[in-house]
Order: C-alpha cells, then structure tokens, then sequence
C-alpha cells in the first residue's frame, strides 16, 4: 500500500518515474497512461510496471501522483474518487490547480501536496517546488516525499499563493532557455560554426553561468560586470540586447505564464 503511483507518464511524468523507480526500486512504483503505446514505452525505458486502469492504480498506491494535463483532471477524479481514503496522499503536478479545488473534487479527508517540478528531472537536475495541504502528515510520510523529489533534483518548500509565480520561474523557464539556446546556436552556425559544436558551445556557457549564479552567490549583475571588459565585444552585445527588450521580454513572457496558470483553475 505504500507504492507511489502515476497517473500519466509523458514529458514530465516520465522523468520523475525514472528518477523514483531509481531511488525506491522499480517494484515501489506503478503508473497508468492513456495510450497502450506509451505505457510499452514507458515500461521498456524504466522496468516500472503499469496498471489497466487508473482505479487500480489508486487502489494499489498510497501515493498518487496527478501528472495529466489539467483539462483532464476532471475524469481522472471520477476514476479515482471512489477507492481514497485518508491514507492516500494526492501529488499533483499540475499548473494552476489549487489544493482548494482538488480537495473539493476528492473529499476534505485527502491530503494534497500540490508541487510544480520541470523537465530537467530527466537528468537529475530537476527544480521542483511544493506545498501540503493543511493536514497531518506523519515523519515517515515526509521523510518519503523529501525522498521522492529528490530523486530527480532539488526542492523547496513554498506558500501555496508563490505557485503560480513557481511556474514561471523553474516551470515553464526550461522552455525559454532552449529558445535562447537555439538562437545563440543559430547565430554561431551563421558565423561559421558547426552545428553540433555550437550546441556545446553555447549549453555549456548556459550551463556555466548557471553554476557561477548557485555556486558564488554574486549577484548576476555582477557577474554579467566582469564578462563586459571597458570598449569591448560584450559591452557592445549588451547594447543590442538592451535595444531589443531582451529583459523586458522575459518579463512580460513571465505575465503571460501568470495569466495562463490563473485561469487553469477555473
Ligand atoms: N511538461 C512540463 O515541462 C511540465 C508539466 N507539468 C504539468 O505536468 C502535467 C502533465 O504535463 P506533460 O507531462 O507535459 O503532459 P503530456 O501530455 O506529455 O503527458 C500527459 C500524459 O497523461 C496521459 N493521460 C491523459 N489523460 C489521462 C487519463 N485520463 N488517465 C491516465 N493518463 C492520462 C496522456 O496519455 C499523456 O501520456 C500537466 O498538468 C502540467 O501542468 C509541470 C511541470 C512541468
Ligand atoms: O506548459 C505548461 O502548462 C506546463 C506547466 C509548466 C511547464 N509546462
């Protein structure tokens, strides 16, 4: 009864089946999807067994974990809704989707943790953020949960009203970052470059002033300080970036994404 389980097991539910399975053993985990194909798929990827049904699933898991998209969220409850008890403990993953919201489709007696991961879990360099709802969970179920994020990357523990902010910052932003990825590549290949050295080229840089933002704890304006030498190359790009609303533009991609995980709850 102690086996976590997916419901849905595509760009984000795959990740983290892989990186549980990995942590707790392939037996501890089951999942379902929609498609016979992908659950093949799945299981060939990472040995996890997978159910028929999602009732199953929720009768053979004390953890379930919500990785559907949220429009389906309301079949997936009528599918489960039945087999909980107040042992179960909900994970959704999904944007938007309130603790509020999914207690009042699956009865006051669950316990939800709402969290919001990204894709990066893949490779273990996943970010996940998460809140419980206001119930009691034992140490031996926190200690699980702890567990369980980590194994595909890092946590924290948030207030359920930064969620939506969450989304945006480490959600969504994998997202951003392969577009920028792919335009800096884009431009070394119109200098010459080859293509698979200016994917390398320019990940790793990415990859780098990641680690120097983490690991210095200098702040990246700073940091962006000592790239851009007095008359230099930098300097001159910075300008251009500036010109073209670089900073400006993530920014308001940033209300879009608010905007967008408001109104999945309704
Ligand atoms: N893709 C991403 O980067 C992230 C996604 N999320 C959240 O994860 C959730 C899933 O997103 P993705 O994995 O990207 O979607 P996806 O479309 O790749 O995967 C969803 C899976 O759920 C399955 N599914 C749909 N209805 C089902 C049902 N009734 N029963 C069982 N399985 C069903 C589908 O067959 C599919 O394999 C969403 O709620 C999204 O907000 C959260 C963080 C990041
Ligand atoms: O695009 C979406 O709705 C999901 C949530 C965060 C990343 N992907």
């Amino acid at each position: 009864m102690n086996k976590i389980g997916f419901i849905g097991a595509g760009n984000m539910g795959l990740p983290m089946i892989a990186g549980a399975s990995r942590v707790f053993g392939t037996e501890s985990i089951l999942f379902t999807s929609k498609s016979d194909g992908r659950k093949e798929a799945v299981h060939q990827k990472t040995g996890v067994l997978y159910t028929e049904d999602n009732k199953s699933l929720a009768e053979a898991c004390k953890y379930i974990v919500l990785a559907v998209k949220p429009q389906f969220f309301g079949e997936v409850y009528q599918d489960i809704k039945e087999s909980l008890t107040k042992e179960h403990i909900i994970i959704s993953i999904a944007a938007g989707i309130t603790i509020d919201s999914i207690k009042q489709a699956l009865g006051e007696q669950v316990r939800v943790i709402r969290s919001m991961p990204n894709t990066p879990a893949l490779v273990g360099e996943g970010m996940s953020a998460l809140c419980f709802s206001k119930d009691e969970y034992t140490t031996v179920e926190k200690e699980l949960i702890d567990m369980f994020f980590l194994s595909f990357g890092k946590y924290e523990i948030v207030d359920e009203n930064l969620m939506n902010s969450i989304v945006c910052a480490s959600g969504s932003s994998p997202a951003y970052v392969y577009m920028f990825i792919e335009a800096l590549a884009d431009s070394a290949v119109k200098y010459g470059i080859p293509r698979e050295k200016a994917y390398k080229l320019t990940a790793q840089a990415v990859l780098g002033a990641a680690r120097m933002v983490l690991e210095t704890g200098e702040h990246p304006g700073s940091l962006k300080d000592k790239v851009c030498s007095p008359g230099g190359t930098t300097i001159a790009a910075v300008e251009a970036l500036e010109e073209y609303g670089f900073r400006n533009a993530i920014m308001k991609a940033t209300d879009a994404c608010y905007e967008k995980a408001v109104s999945l709850n309704k």
